[in-house]
C-alpha cells in the first residue's frame, strides 16, 4: 500500500501540496482527483522519490521508494507520455528499461503485445500520436510485473477504444491484488473506473473515501417521470409529501421512491411514459467539492467552499486521515533528488 503523512511540497513560497495523509489500498483502483494545478503530479512524484516532501513522508509497501534498486519491479509508473526518446523505438526504448532493471528482455514483447503495440514496436517514437505513447507509457508501467502501478492522466490522447481496454486493464491489475493509483482532472474519467477516491485541491485532502460515499455527498439524486397526467400526479406526489419540480410532462421528484410514484400513479389510474431514479451525479458532486479550489477558473458560481471529507475505504482496512489542520513538521527524506539539480525546477527554494 501507498501511506502519505503529512505530505507537503512547497516550491519556493508556493505550496504545492500541503500535509495530505491517505492510504492507497491494494486490490483496489483508486482515482487521484483534483483540478488542474491541485498538486496531483507533485504527490505522485513524490511517491517515486523524484521530488523531495518539504514535510512529511510517503512510502510503499512501508518503506520510502527513492534509491529502491530495480525500480521497475516494485513501481510501475506512467508520469508523462511525452517524456521518452523521439529517436528510439518502442522495442528499444523498453530494452533499454528492462535491461537497467534486470528484467529478461522476453518481457518487453510481452508487453507490447499486452499494450496493442507489438506490430508498431519497431518505427521511432517521435512518430508516435499521443494515445500510441499512452499506450508506451503504461508497458513501460507492467514491464516488471509490479505490485504498485501509479498512473498520471493515463486516459489523455485515447480513442474510445483506447479508454475501454485501460479501463480493463486496470480493474485486471486491481483484481490481481495490486495497488492501482490513477490521477485525473475529470471524475468522468474516474467514474467507471475507480473504486476509492482521493481528491485534492489546492495541495490539500478534500475526500478520500469509497466512490459511492463521494456520490453521495453530491446533489441527491431524484425520480424523473414522465406522463400526459404530470400535472395531476404532481398533486398527488405533493399531497404524499414529496417535492416535486415540473416541467410540463416530465416531473423531477425527490422524498417517495420510484416504486411508490408507479404505485400512486397506478392508484389514480394515471399512464406513465418514464419513470426513472437519476442517481446524484458524481461530476456535480467533484464540481460541489472542489469549486474553492480551482486554480484559475471562472469565479462568482456560488459555490460552497471545500470541506474535507473522510470514510473508510479499501473494504474493511482502516481508512485515511482527513486532517488537513497543520500538523508538526515531519523531517523531510533526507538525501538529494532529481529535481534538486540546480536549473531544473523552477522557483524550488532550498
Ligand atoms: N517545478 C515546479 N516549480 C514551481 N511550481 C510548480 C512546479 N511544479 C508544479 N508547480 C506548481 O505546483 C502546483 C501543483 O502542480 P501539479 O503539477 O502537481 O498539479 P496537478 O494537479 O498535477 O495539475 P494538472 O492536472 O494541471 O497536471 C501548481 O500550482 C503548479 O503550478
Amino acid at each position: 500500500m501507498i501511506e502519505a503523512t503529512a505530505l507537503t511540497k512547497r516550491y519556493g513560497t508556493k505550496p504545492a501540496v500541503r500535509n495530505l495523509t491517505f492510504t492507497v489500498h491494494p486490490g483496489r483502483v483508486t482515482g487521484f482527483l483534483g483540478p488542474n494545478g491541485a498538486g496531483k503530479s507533485t504527490t505522485l512524484r513524490m511517491i517515486l522519490g523524484l521530488h523531495s516532501p518539504t514535510f512529511g513522508s510517503v512510502t510503499v509497501a512501508g518503506r520510502p521508494f527513492a534509491g529502491r534498486p530495480r525500480g521497475l519491479r516494485h513501481v510501475g509508473a506512467l508520469l508523462d507520455a511525452h517524456d521518452v526518446h523521439g529517436g528510439r523505438s518502442a522495442r528499444a526504448q523498453l530494452w533499454a528499461l528492462a535491461r537497467s532493471n534486470r528484467i529478461p528482455r522476453g518481457r518487453v514483447d510481452e508487453v507490447l503485445g499486452e499494450v496493442g503495440l507489438a506490430d508498431v514496436a519497431g518505427r521511432r517514437i517521435g512518430g508516435y500520436s499521443l494515445g500510441m505513447k499512452q499506450r508506451l507509457g503504461i508497458a513501460s508501467a507492467l514491464l516488471g510485473d509490479p505490485p504498485v502501478l501509479l498512473f498520471d492522466e493515463p486516459l489523455n490522447g485515447l480513442d474510445p477504444e483506447g479508454v475501454k481496454w485501460v479501463r480493463e486493464l486496470f480493474r485486471r491489475l486491481a483484481d490481481e491484488g495490486r495497488t492501482v493509483f490513477v490521477s485525473s482532472h475529470l471524475m468522468s474519467e474516474m467514474e467507471h473506473t475507480a473504486d476509492d477516491l482521493i481528491v485534492i485541491g489546492r495541495g490539500e485532502l478534500i475526500a478520500a473515501e469509497p466512490l459511492a460515499a463521494f456520490a453521495a455527498r453530491g446533489t441527491r439524486g431524484h425520480v424523473t417521470v414522465r406522463s400526459p397526467g404530470a400535472e395531476a400526479l404532481a398533486g398527488l406526489l405533493t399531497a404524499a409529501g414529496a417535492a416535486v419540480t415540473s416541467y410540463g410532462e416530465r416531473l423531477e421528484i425527490t422524498g417517495v421512491t420510484a416504486p411508490e410514484i408507479a404505485r400512486i400513479a397506478l392508484d389514480h389510474r394515471i399512464l406513465l411514459h418514464y419513470l426513472s431514479t437519476e442517481n446524484a451525479s458524481l461530476e456535480r458532486a467533484f464540481m460541489e467539492l472542489t469549486a474553492d479550489s480551482v486554480e484559475y477558473g471562472a469565479r462568482g458560481a456560488g459555490a460552497e467552499p471545500a470541506r474535507p471529507v473522510a470514510g473508510p475505504i479499501g473494504g474493511d482496512a482502516p481508512g485515511p486521515t482527513a486532517d488537513v489542520t497543520p500538523g508538526p513538521a515531519v523531517a523531510p527524506t533526507p538525501g538529494p533528488a532529481p529535481e534538486d539539480t540546480p536549473g531544473l525546477t523552477l522557483g524550488d527554494a532550498r
